[in-house]
């Protein structure tokens, strides 16, 4: 008899889950299959939005194991100590997990592969969190890619893997139950529920999968129309289920296979299957350049003179810009964890190149106050905003909040959701409050510099500056 543990992470789920369908594979009917979450002694930090979701998750979780007859056991204390214990103490032979591929969960996974190599337990570790590993795609001619559309090319013409069935039925005659033996995790793990503040109205995997039926049902067809505009529920909100891995990609990449009807105009289908090839880009980039949370990812760009006043910081980050789309993006994810992501760029554009501040920085406040927080894609999205990452935005593009505002919410229906002072603001005036007349001011409520902040920089004088900051680092870089 084998005793196999199944290690759980960002792969909060029953079903298509490429660790527990090989454990089970891997066992023979004599064998023992034990479920384990981990918790490390550092999270008993301050939780941010993400911390909440996570462990919600986490809950909803272990109560659909539970109900399905499984018991999830938690383990705690530094990770080489509590893997050691964990082997040693209930003679676990076999170690399965979904692994990870950069950052932070790179560096776990490595420790826990040495220490369970020293306790000669059998590690399995599988890709599962990508559709295409951060080594699947790469050039005939060897190294990775570093631009998208060839990356994509390619991405598209590999096979895609099959869904991992996990048969339940067999789990739960396999699956053995020792909490008893395991209490001080349990009441760790209370401890952290217990510590969450924050609710959210869709957690774990059941509410995953209904919500992606429910966007399959319409609005894929409508995606390549609708996905710019901040006011139209037209992107698919699964970023905080992929993050959490509440559903799986496979399930995500097959089921939209299964269900489209392709009689239908399918070009949303296609241009949503470019955006979790994205997903997978930003994983593999940040495989291949592990500073890139640090650094910025083209060389000539690392001196760059960003800007650390903390007041115009401030102003960022509470949504007292003075744009409103700006504003009304910024108080949305502090109050909710999400932001689209038409306006993630914007915001992102807005405090490097009109506020020439550190993208860094604002990769940090993203990573707090985001509840689909991803170290790569969200590397990847600010060093793309911020012209220094791999195909990036060229830093002569610099986006115009108040043009963005027009195109993408042209009635003002997303300001005005957010930012409730402009409610009464006539539509002329809504991209550019600061233009009422003091009459029109006083008839919509909403005194400028008093209601509402005057706006906090001028576009067209920071466009040109922030335009000469690239240029001038470029032409030290060749003269060097
Ligand atoms: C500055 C910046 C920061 C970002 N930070 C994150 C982050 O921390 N976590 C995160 O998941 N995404 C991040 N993104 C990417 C993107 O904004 C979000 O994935 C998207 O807004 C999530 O909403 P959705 O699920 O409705 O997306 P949809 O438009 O419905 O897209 C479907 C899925 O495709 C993936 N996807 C879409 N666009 C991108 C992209 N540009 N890069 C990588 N994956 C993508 C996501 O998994 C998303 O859930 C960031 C983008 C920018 C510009």
């Amino acid at each position: 008899m084998t005793t196999r543990a199944i290690w759980f992470r960002r792969d909060l789920r029953l079903n298509d889950h490429t660790a527990i369908s090989k454990a089970l594979e891997h066992a023979d009917d004599e064998d023992e299959i034990l479920l384990f979450f981990h918790i490390h002694p550092d999270l008993n930090e301050e939780f941010t939005a993400r911390h909440d979701y996570f462990f919600q998750t986490l809950k909803a979780f272990v109560e659909d194991a539970e109900e399905k007859g499984l018991a999830v056991h938690f383990i705690i204390g530094k990770t080489s100590d509590a893997f050691t214990h964990l082997v040693e103490k209930h003679d676990v032979e076999a170690v399965y997990y979904n692994r990870d591929e950069s950052g932070f969960g790179l560096k776990r996974d490595n420790e826990v592969n040495k220490c369970l190599k020293e306790s000669d337990v059998h590690v399995f570790s599988y890709v599962d969190h990508h559709m295409h590993g951060a080594k699947e795609v790469t050039k005939k001619t060897g190294g990775y890619y570093k631009v998208f559309t060839p990356y994509y090319k390619q991405w598209k013409q590999l096979q895609k893997p099959a869904v991992q069935k996990v048969d339940h039925e067999r789990l739960s005659q396999l699956t053995i139950d020792k909490r008893d033996e395991f209490k001080n995790g349990y009441k760790a793990y209370q401890n952290l529920i217990s510590k969450t503040t924050r609710e959210f109205d869709k957690v774990g995997e059941n509410d995953a999968l209904d919500h992606f039926y429910d966007f399959l049902d319409e609005a894929i067809y409508e995606y390549e129309k609708d996905r710019d505009f901040p006011a139209v529920d037209g992107t698919s909100r699964m970023s905080r289920f992929l993050r959490t891995g509440a559903i799986s990609i496979r399930t995500v990449y097959h089921l939209i296979h299964d269900q489209v009807d392709y009689r239908k105009n399918t070009e949303g289908v296609e241009t949503y299957i470019s955006e979790l090839a994205w997903r997978d880009f930003y994983n593999m980039i940040y495989h291949f350049y592990p500073n890139a949370g640090d650094e910025e990812m083209v060389e000539k760009y690392q001196g760059l003179p960003w800007n650390y006043d903390e007041d115009l910081f401030d102003q960022w980050k509470e949504g007292r810009t003075g744009f409103p789309i700006i504003d009304a993006a910024m108080r949305q994810m502090n109050e909710t964890g999400w932001m689209h992501n038409r306006l993630r760029m914007a915001v992102a554009s807005f405090l490097t190149k009109d506020l020439l501040m550190d993208w860094r920085a604002g990769e940090r406040y993203f990573a707090e106050q985001l509840i689909d927080y991803d170290a790569a894609s969200n590397i990847g999205g600010w060093q793309w905003a911020a012209s220094t990452g791999t195909d990036p935005v060229p830093y002569f593009r610099v986006f115009n909040p108040t043009r963005q505002s027009e195109r993408f919410d042209p009635h003002g229906r997303f300001i005005k959701e957010w930012v409730p002072e402009l409610i009464d603001v006539e539509k002329k005036y809504i991209h550019e409050p600061a233009k009422m007349s003091e009459e029109d001011q006083k008839q919509a409520g909403c005194i400028i510099g008093k209601d509402y902040p005057e706006p906090m920089v001028d576009h067209k004088t920071m466009r040109v500056r922030a335009i000469e900051m690239f240029k001038n680092e470029k032409e030290a870089e060749s003269s060097s």
